[in-house]
Parts: structure tokens; C-alpha cells; sequence
């Protein structure tokens, strides 16, 4: 399986050099999209050539480069795998991605994990409740909606500081590069409306935590994660490039794999 790589940051680099080294069976490095990436050495390439040299493109790019190029992808025959699963809280983009084919979309289990037991236990019935709530560290979570008092406030805040709290749909938008995976528990919920996610900044968090609970007709779950933060881009967790290798090694050489 050959694998273009788009956004080569804190995420895409990972995973475009153990690509490259022959550390995932079964796949190899197409090429690699990214104005700016984060290392050297990467078989760089524009998007019209990865797409015409790979079987599947990862998006580790942002959730504006995934609303800008899914579609180019599928629809050029690339199966896609989302790591920017956010912007799928978009009024039909998902819909949009889905029609776009021949390329399949695959979505990354990012940061997280609960994903599959959530997906089986909603098939049984509709979840009450489920409520996401990811706490960072303070200085990452500054956005440029935030008016600059509400940003300097964050920046010298010495407690930990609820920032937003309200529907996934809303606070995956609202922090794109700290809360995709609102959109993965709603997404594995099959309901957004469900779901309600929090984001809390925490001057002192040594982690990244996301805490989920939920509960419906099959049980009640909570699922209490906590990764250490990407020493590169510290609003992503450091364990999302290998998600996403994992799911690349699945679907290059499928054994024994959990579905
Ligand atoms: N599903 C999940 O659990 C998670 C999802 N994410 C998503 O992954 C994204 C990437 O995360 P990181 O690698 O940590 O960010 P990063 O900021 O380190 O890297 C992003 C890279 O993408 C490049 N880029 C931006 N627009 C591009 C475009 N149109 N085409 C090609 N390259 C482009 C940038 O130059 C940069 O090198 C985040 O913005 C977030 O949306 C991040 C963490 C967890
Ligand atoms: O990496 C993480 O812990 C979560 C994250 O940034 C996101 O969901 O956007």
C-alpha cells in the first residue's frame, strides 16, 4: 500500500519517517504534501502528485485542510484517513467526503480510545448522556476568537479554568487543534446532538487528559485518559502518530486485527 502524507507536523512527520524506514508492514512512503513541514528529509511533492502515486493519503494537516482537499482525494481514487476528524462537524462534509469516491474514508482514533465499545453499545440503543471533557495545558488553548483579555487572562491563569462547555458540534470548531476528538466520541455515538464536550485549561497539567462518560441502554462507561502532550505541538497528544500507524498497519497487512 502506498501512502501519501498530508501536513507533515508534529503528527505527519512521525509517521511519514517510520513510512519511510519500513517500520509499517505492508506500506511505503508515497510522497509527502506540506509547506512548511517539521522535518527534513521527507520525499516532499504538491497534492495533484501524491494523489496520482497513493493508494491512501493521511490527513494529519488541520481541520481547513481536510474541509480544502478530502474531496480532491477520494475523488482522484486515494482512500483517506482523517486525523482531523473535527471538521466532519461541518454541515455535510462528511456527506460531501462520503459521495466524493472512488476512495474510501477512514477516520483515525486520534487521542483516544472507548471508540469501538461506544460504536457497538449505540447499535443497541441511543445513548442519555455522554459528556467529553479535555483538559491541557493553559498556554496551548489560546484561540484568535478569544478577545485579548480572555487570552492574557488564560496565559497568567494559576488554577485551572473551564473554558468553554457546550455541544460537540460547537466546541470541536471552536478549538480545532485541541478537541477533534469531541467529534470522535460523537461520530462513535452516531448522535452529535448527544454529546456535550468541555475544554479546560490547567496551567499546571503534566498531561493532556480526556475524560469520558457515557451512559445508555447497554451500560455505563467512563474512559479516563491521560497522554503526554507532543514535545513539538503540545495541543496534540504524542500517542496520535502511532494511531494512526496502528490503523495504517491494519489496513496494509490485516492479522488478528480488533474491529
Ligand atoms: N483526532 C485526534 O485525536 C487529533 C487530531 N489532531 C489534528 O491533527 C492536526 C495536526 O496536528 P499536528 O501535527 O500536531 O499539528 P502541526 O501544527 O504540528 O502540523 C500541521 C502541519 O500541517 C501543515 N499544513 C497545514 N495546512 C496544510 C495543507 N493545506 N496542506 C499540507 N500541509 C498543511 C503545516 O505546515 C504543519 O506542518 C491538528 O490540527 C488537529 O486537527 C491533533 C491531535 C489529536
Ligand atoms: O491530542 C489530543 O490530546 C487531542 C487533540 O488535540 C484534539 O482532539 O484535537
Amino acid at each position: 500500500m502506498r501512502v501519501g502524507v498530508l501536513g507533515a507536523g508534529s503528527i505527519g512527520a512521525i509517521v511519514a519517517e517510520a513510512l519511510r524506514d519500513g517500520r509499517v508492514p505492508g506500506a511505503e512512503l508515497a510522497g509527502v504534501v506540506d509547506p512548511a513541514p517539521a522535518v527534513a528529509g521527507l520525499p516532499m511533492c504538491a497534492l495533484p502528485e501524491l494523489l496520482s502515486t497513493s493508494d491512501l493519503v493521511v490527513e494529519c494537516a488541520g481541520q481547513r485542510a481536510l474541509a480544502e482537499a478530502g474531496a480532491q482525494v477520494l475523488s482522484a481514487g486515494c482512500d483517506l484517513l482523517v486525523v482531523s476528524v473535527g471538521a466532519l462537524a461541518a454541515d455535510g462534509l462528511l456527506e460531501k467526503l462520503l459521495a466524493a469516491g472512488p476512495g474510501a474514508v477512514h477516520l483515525s482514533t486520534g487521542a483516544i480510545g472507548g471508540l469501538d465499545l461506544l460504536r457497538s453499545a449505540a447499535l443497541l440503543g441511543p445513548f442519555e448522556r455522554v459528556v467529553i471533557e479535555t483538559t491541557k495545558k493553559a498556554s496551548s488553548l489560546v484561540q484568535p476568537w478569544m478577545s485579548e483579555a480572555e487570552a492574557d487572562a488564560l496565559r497568567r491563569t494559576s488554577s485551572p479554568v473551564e473554558l468553554r462547555r457546550g455541544p460537540a458540534r460547537e466546541i470541536t470548531a471552536a478549538f480545532p487543534k485541541s478537541a477533534n476528538v469531541a467529534a470522535s466520541v460523537a461520530l462513535a455515538v452516531r448522535n452529535w446532538d448527544v454529546v456535550e464536550a468541555a475544554v479546560i485549561a490547567d496551567p499546571a497539567a503534566p498531561a493532556t487528559s480526556h475524560v469520558i462518560t457515557a451512559a445508555g441502554p447497554a451500560g455505563q462507561y467512563r474512559f479516563e485518559i491521560r497522554n503526554r502532550p507532543s514535545p513539538r505541538t503540545p495541543t496534540s497528544s504524542r500517542v496520535v502518530p502511532y494511531a494512526v500507524l496502528s490503523a495504517l498497519e491494519a489496513l496494509a497487512s490485516p492479522r488478528a486485527v480488533f474491529r
